[in-house]
């Protein structure tokens, strides 16, 4: 899925993420990840107050038992498709700045539903073009996503996502036209 060269995160001349079962298949590997990201998404999450520090620890939730480096930033660079995701050096700092956002916007609370929406994508492009691990965003993303609207009063009705649509409107988020983004968001709040 990721373009990188020489991936130290992977088993040596393969493209299989090196995973705490030892999985050198990447059937087995995706087969292992999504049972064990979904036992961990029916426990309660990570209390946190929808900060940097909060967002990692949702991370390492999902992905403790897949990844040693669960809950911490990657350390290479990587792409898909087009979109060349934040260099590793900046992610700390970005991911500082883009939370720091979210503060000063008081977590997008007390805002009407399409405000609400025109946020919440603008906050989900930033992080998806920032990319802070060396995988699980979107299933990070959409978590910590569910929770902010929650706590903002939008709640979201995850049985109307349409993960295609969405990742259209990620991949035209990340070519700076969040409109699509926000319009999904809407409909998922509505
Ligand atoms: N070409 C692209 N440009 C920008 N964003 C993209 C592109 N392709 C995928 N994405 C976004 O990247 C995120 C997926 O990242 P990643 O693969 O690290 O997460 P995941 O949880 O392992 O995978 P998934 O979300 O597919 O379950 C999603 O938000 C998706 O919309």
């Amino acid at each position: 899925m990721y373009e990188a060269e020489r991936d130290p995160y992977c088993y040596p001349g393969t493209d299989v993420l090196k995973n705490k079962a030892g999985l050198t298949s990447a059937g087995a590997l995706e087969r292992f990840e999504t049972a064990m990201t979904f036992a961990r998404s029916e426990e309660p999450l990570p209390h946190g107050r929808l900060s940097a520090s909060h967002y990692r620890a949702i991370h390492h939730h999902l992905f403790q038992d897949v990844y040693t480096w669960a809950g911490k930033y990657r350390t290479i660079r990587i792409a898909k498709g087009e979109s060349l995701f934040c260099y590793p050096e900046n992610i700390a700092s970005e991911v500082a700045r883009l939370f720091a956002w979210l503060k000063r916007h008081r977590y997008l609370q007390r805002l009407e539903a399409r405000a609400f929406a025109k946020g919440a994508a603008h906050f989900l492009a930033e992080l998806n073009a920032i990319h802070p691990f060396r995988e699980g965003n979107g299933r990070t993303q959409l978590t910590f996503l569910t929770l902010l609207a929650h706590q903002a009063g939008h709640p979201l009705d995850l049985d109307k996502l349409d993960p295609d649509a969405v990742l259209q409107a990620m991949i035209a988020s990340f070519g700076g036209n969040e409109n699509v983004l926000a319009d999904i968001i809407a409909e998922l709040a509505a």
